[in-house]
């Protein structure tokens, strides 16, 4: 199943505090961006990759493009305020129909397998998104006291790849927009439209670098990876 991908990178990073776009911190001397990029670079059921950038990053991100031999990024758009508004921004380019994942560029430790059993379940129900079972009891607080310890069995940690027909997600975007609604993530605004999202289990290594010990974390993962091939 061929699909094309938007790859939100236009955050600024604050919760890391590199004084930079993180995903120009480097991995065993690579950068974040494209350890990701090469994940889609080197699936042969990636047609385009379509990247959100931020106009101050955008000459380090055509720079490493370059340095890098990534052929597959067919437009490069503006990122937004919110991750939401930089995505929106990406999907208004796309005018064909199929599938299209949207992944962050700060989930560097994708697998090429978990993306087609994701995109398999998008081609049959429309929308299906990685996550993996809760280890965490998850509780609801307010006033700093807890309020509900939410059953843990029904919990799962939502990740990406999300995956979407095209014209599904185009309609849940413009709706979003309309409506003045801003999701953490994309299959919610999905499902404020009544259709069913499915889950397909990923795993724990696909974490997000979100703040400076997820670089730890991301040293041991690919040492771990570098062990077992
Ligand atoms: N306005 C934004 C915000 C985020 N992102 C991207 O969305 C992904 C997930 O966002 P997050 O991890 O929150 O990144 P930042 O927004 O950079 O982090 P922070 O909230 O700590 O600033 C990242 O690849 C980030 O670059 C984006 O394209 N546009
Ligand atoms: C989309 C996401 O990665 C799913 O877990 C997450 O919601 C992104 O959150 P962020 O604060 O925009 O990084």
């Amino acid at each position: 199943m061929t699909y094309q991908v938007i790859l939100p990178a236009a955050g600024l990073g604050k919760r890391m505090g590199a004084g930079k776009n993180k995903l120009l911190l480097e991995l065993k001397g690579i950068p974040v961006l494209i350890h990701t990029l090469k994940v889609f670079e080197e699936d042969e059921a990636c047609k385009g990759i379509i990247l959100a950038i931020h106009p101050q990053d955008e000459a380090d991100f055509i720079a490493l493009l370059a340095k890098y031999s990534v052929t597959k990024v067919i437009n490069l758009v503006p990122g937004g305020e919110e991750r939401q508004h930089s995505i929106y921004n990406a999907l208004k380019t796309v005018n064909s129909d199929g599938i299209i994942l949207v992944h962050d560029a700060a989930r560097p430790f994708i697998q090429k397998e978990q993306i087609h059993r994701l995109t398999e379940a998008a081609e049959k129900t429309g929308a299906a998104i990685i996550a993996v079972p809760a280890k965490d009891t998850m509780k609801k607080v307010q006033d700093g006291v807890v309020v509900e310890t939410v059953e843990r069995s029904s919990l799962w940690a939502v990740q990406t790849p999300q995956a979407f027909r095209i014209s599904l997600l185009q309609e849940a975007y413009e709706k979003a927009d309309k409506d003045h609604f801003l999701g953490t993530d994309d299959s919610s605004l999905v499902e404020r439209l009544k259709h069913p999202v499915a889950i397909v289990e990923g795993n724990y290594d696909n974490i997000k670098l979100t703040t400076p010990e997820d670089l730890f974390f991301a040293e041991a993962i690919l040492e771990k990876r570098k062990r077992l091939g």
